[in-house]
């Protein structure tokens, strides 16, 4: 169920993750095909890889009233709890501009900016994800996104899952398109006769998903490579085995690409979290799934000691990594790759998944060492702003000249030459 490796061993990044050359092959011409046919193009393809005719792509408003009477009060309790929850967060992340009056009456600033048009893919394929609609729409709202646009795969009647609709409307969304893989995605980035372009494209997904955003890159800004779930569990004798095996399951349950890893220097809580294991997995609705995770990319590996385990969880930059361990707090200053951590034993990763408050759209496949939760700052751009006096042009005018004389740009110098000339007549 779950191979026991070295820790020197251990590698989650998922190769099949990227996608294999004809697999982009096939990505690029959805993205051309959808460029030129626009509408046409997004048909042919949720026929061929959704299996199903959809004539009106825009959710309409019978559907989402259809949605309303199938999900049940409690949840939509719960997603206004967990909404709430996640606003706040992002609430703390948002920059103001700045801007301040240098001694020569210049002003220095910047200008913080939302995006204007962003677009959400929410994931539709294996499972609906209506926790993904507030964990992304919601930091785009806190930065002032104009307008916030959905696609999400159709399911097999057509229709888009209950929960993500219900979702969408509770957090405000307009326009939901049912429209998932690689042509939504080339869809978001250049628009067709009813999907509206957008500045970005933010959400995670399958490796269709994630190839395409990849090769859209640049026409738009895209947030991360956020694919297969992942989680690392470092773990002493201080941890409930059960509770290992639980939190590890909880990843796994998502995909059979999802990777569950174990680090401990407990030999003992080894056998006892792979005996917790195969109990609790075959006790799951989704257990040949998570079997078949913990089987291809999970491991548990014994490390001499916690500090080892903790090199090793930097060495693979995971999406979560939990500390299990007696003194958690202890081990912090020595994290530096991991797109969430958690820590002690009452913090399991399935709290952030919804409640916790920082969005669960995480870095994945080793890209924590370099790219960082989804949040506010991801729907906003900086604008520099310079309104110069008189004395600053006086003071570091000679400056640019000489620079601009370096560099051969003699129009650069005579723009500056000009107001050196020129007699205080602007104030
Ligand atoms: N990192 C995160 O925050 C996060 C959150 C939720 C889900 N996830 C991950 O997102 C992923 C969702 O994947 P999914 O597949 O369930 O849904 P998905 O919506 O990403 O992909 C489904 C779409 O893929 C396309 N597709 C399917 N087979 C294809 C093929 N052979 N060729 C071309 N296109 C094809 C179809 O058009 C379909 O609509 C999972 O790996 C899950 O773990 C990650
Ligand atoms: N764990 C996923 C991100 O890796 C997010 C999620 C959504 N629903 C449940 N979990
Ligand atoms: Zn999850």
């Amino acid at each position: 169920m779950i191979s026991i490796v070295k820790a020197d061993e251990l590698d989650i990044r998922r190769r099949e993750e990227t996608g294999s050359p004809e697999e982009e092959r096939m990505v690029r011409e959805v993205i051309r095909h959808v460029q030129h046919k626009g509408d046409t193009a997004l048909a042919a393809y949720t026929r061929r890889f959704d299996k199903v005719e959809v004539t009106e792509t825009l959710v309409s408003a019978v559907e989402m009233e259809d949605a309303y009477q199938q999900v049940e009060p409690a949840f939509i309790n719960a997603l206004q709890t967990a909404a709430a929850k996640i606003r706040a967060y992002h609430e703390r992340q948002k920059r103001t501009s700045w801007m301040e009056t240098e001694t020569d009456g210049t002003v220095l600033g910047q200008l913080v900016l939302p995006l204007e048009r962003v677009g959400v893919y929410v994931p539709g394929g294996r499972a609906a994800y209506p926790s993904t609609v507030l964990m992304t729409v919601i930091p785009a709202q806190v930065a002032g996104v104009e307008e916030v646009v959905i696609t999400t795969p159709p399911q097999a009647d057509g229709k888009i899952d209950a929960t993500t609709l219900v979702a969408a409307r509770e957090a405000g969304v307009e326009r939901i398109f049912k429209v998932g893989g690689a042509q939504a995605i080339a869809a978001l980035a250049f628009g067709t006769e009813t999907i509206p372009r957008v500045d970005k494209i933010c959400g995670p997904g399958n490796r269709y998903v994630t190839l395409a955003k990849r090769l859209v890159y640049g026409q738009v800004d895209i947030d991360m490579i956020a694919g297969p779930s992942e989680i690392v569990v470092i773990a002493d004798d201080s941890a409930d085995a059960a509770w290992v095996a639980a939190d590890l399951l909880s990843q796994a349950e998502h995909d059979p690409m999802a990777s569950a890893v174990l680090l401990t220097p407990s030999q003992t809580l080894a056998a006892a979290v792979t005996r917790e294991l195969i109990s609790q997995c075959e006790r799951l609705p989704r257990r040949e799934i998570a079997a078949q995770s913990l089987r291809e990319h999970g491991a548990i590996a014994i490390t001499v000691d916690v500090a080892e385990a903790v090199a090793t969880a930097n060495r693979l930059a995971p999406e979560h990594l939990q500390l299990m361990v007696e003194d958690p707090w202890s081990w912090v200053g020595q994290v530096r790759h991991a797109g969430a951590l958690f820590l002690g034993h009452w913090s399991p990763e399935a709290l952030g998944d919804y409640v916790a408050g920082p969005s669960h759209v995480l870095p994945t496949n080793g890209t924590a060492r370099f790219s960082s939760p989804l949040g506010v700052d991801d729907f906003t751009k900086k604008t520099s702003l310079i309104a110069a006096s008189r004395d600053m042009i006086q003071r570091d005018g000679q400056t640019v000249v000489t620079l601009a004389e370096a560099e051969g740009l003699s129009a650069h110098a005579a723009s500056i030459r000009v107001r050196l000339e020129k007699e205080d007549t602007h104030g």
